[in-house]
């Protein structure tokens, strides 16, 4: 376990209007594990990152929680530790990529000026052309060539800039890398080329991954677990493949549906009914029951907890059909895969459709799906 989150609640702002961001977040990341945060806009996705990393700006509040990193120096408490402990963490070992960190690149720099700043500031162990050499090689790790390193921003593709920004964030060897939103400025081709590249790296140099975006599609082929957040809450948490094949949350089935298969069976389309709840009065019982077509009256009434489930992975939803003594329907109670915990990697979206319309047990999916 690298990252722990506990319990987390975020407010905006301090009256009854307050906006409740992030509610009770409890989520774990394993070392060399891609942990995808999915959910629709303004579900808590940002502020969940922002608080983890301490970057959270007023009005926003962390009202509860707590939040361990235990990194190969030592363990922190990332709600206590203090400005300069948190600005040493966050380059060194728990590196952040923002939605809007292809523009942050100073635009009077060359790309290894400012990827050798980085080195000159943490890594003083470097002389002048080690620097200059392990910025050739970060760049590299991300694809582009040394000669580029004389390169300023607005000479660069979006893509390119982006690279360069993850090169940046790696420059440290950090252990956790938490990346919000990061490519979808970025065509879909661009985009998926760079989230490959990102796994083979994670692969290669073992950090951690916190990948939060809006696509589920995009966390299914990328992730090996995925929390799903609905109303600032975790209302699913899975390993992807099951989550894909075996959704138990009917959030999480929603938004399984609200892409479409170029493959397979053809399925109606059914998205999810109504918008989400305004977060400074969400309704009683369970967030979603306006929306849920399942609902019980117990779900009007009392909002449910996260609970484990049984599965061969480490699962969880937060659904009253999921609690002991209600039976859910038959939507949300497909058997789980049998290679359950196996990451898909798709080149392409239409596969991993494709893997949601099979038979669970078709022994070619599961090649397919192993090999992949
Ligand atoms: N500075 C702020 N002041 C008040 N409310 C805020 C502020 N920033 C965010 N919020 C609210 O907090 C909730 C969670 O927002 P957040 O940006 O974390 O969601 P998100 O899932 O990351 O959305 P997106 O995908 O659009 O970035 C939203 O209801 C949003 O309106």
């Amino acid at each position: 376990m690298v990252l722990e989150v506990t319990g987390l609640c975020v407010d905006y702002g301090f009256s009854e209007d307050a906006v409740h961001g992030v509610v009770d977040a409890t989520l774990t990341l394993r070392r060399g594990e891609v942990l995808g945060l999915a959910g629709e806009s303004g579900s808590g996705k940002s502020t969940l990152a922002y608080a983890i990393t301490r970057l959270l700006r007023a009005p926003g509040v962390i009202t509860a929680g707590d939040v361990r990193f235990h990194g190969q120096d030592g363990d922190y408490d990332l709600l206590a530790a203090d400005g300069e402990t948190m600005r040493q963490l966050r380059w060194s070992q728990l590196a952040v990529v923002f939605q809007s960190a292809m523009n942050a690149l100073n635009p009077v720099l060359t790309v290894g000026s400012q990827l050798t700043d980085v080195l000159k500031a943490h890594r003083p162990d470097l002389d002048r052309h080690a620097r200059r050499d392990r910025a050739a090689e970060l760049l590299g790790l991300v694809g582009i060539t040394s000669d580029r390193l004389s390169s300023f921003p607005h000479e660069l593709s979006g893509g390119m800039r982006q690279r360069v920004m993850i090169a940046m964030a790696l420059a440290l060897e950090p252990e956790v890398l938490i990346m919000d939103e990061p490519t979808t400025a970025l065509d879909v081709v661009t985009q998926r080329e760079i989230l490959e590249e990102l796994v083979g790296l994670r692969d290669r140099l073992g950090f951690a991954v916190l990948f939060i975006t809006h696509d589920l599609s995009l966390l299914i082929e990328l992730a090996d677990t995925i929390a799903v957040m609905y109303a600032g809450r975790v209302v699913e948490y899975a390993p992807a493949t099951a989550l894909f094949r075996s959704p138990r949350h009917p959030y999480t089935a929603g938004l399984l549906n609200s892409f479409p298969s170029l493959h397979g069976k053809r399925v109606a389309m059914t998205g999810i009914p109504g918008s989400p709840p305004d977060l400074r009065h969400v309704p009683a019982g369970c967030p979603f029951n306006p929306r849920c077509r399942h609902a019980l009256d117990v779900c009007r009434r009392e909002a449910p907890t996260l609970l484990e489930l049984p599965s061969a992975g480490r699962r969880a939803a937060s659904c009253w059909l999921q609690t002991e003594g209600y039976i859910p329907p038959e939507a949300l109670a497909l058997p789980e895969p049998t290679h359950a915990g196996a990451r898909i990697v798709a080149r392409t979206g239409a596969l991993a459709a494709d893997l949601r319309n099979s038979d669970p047990q078709d022994p070619q999916i599961e090649a397919a799906g192993s090999a992949l």
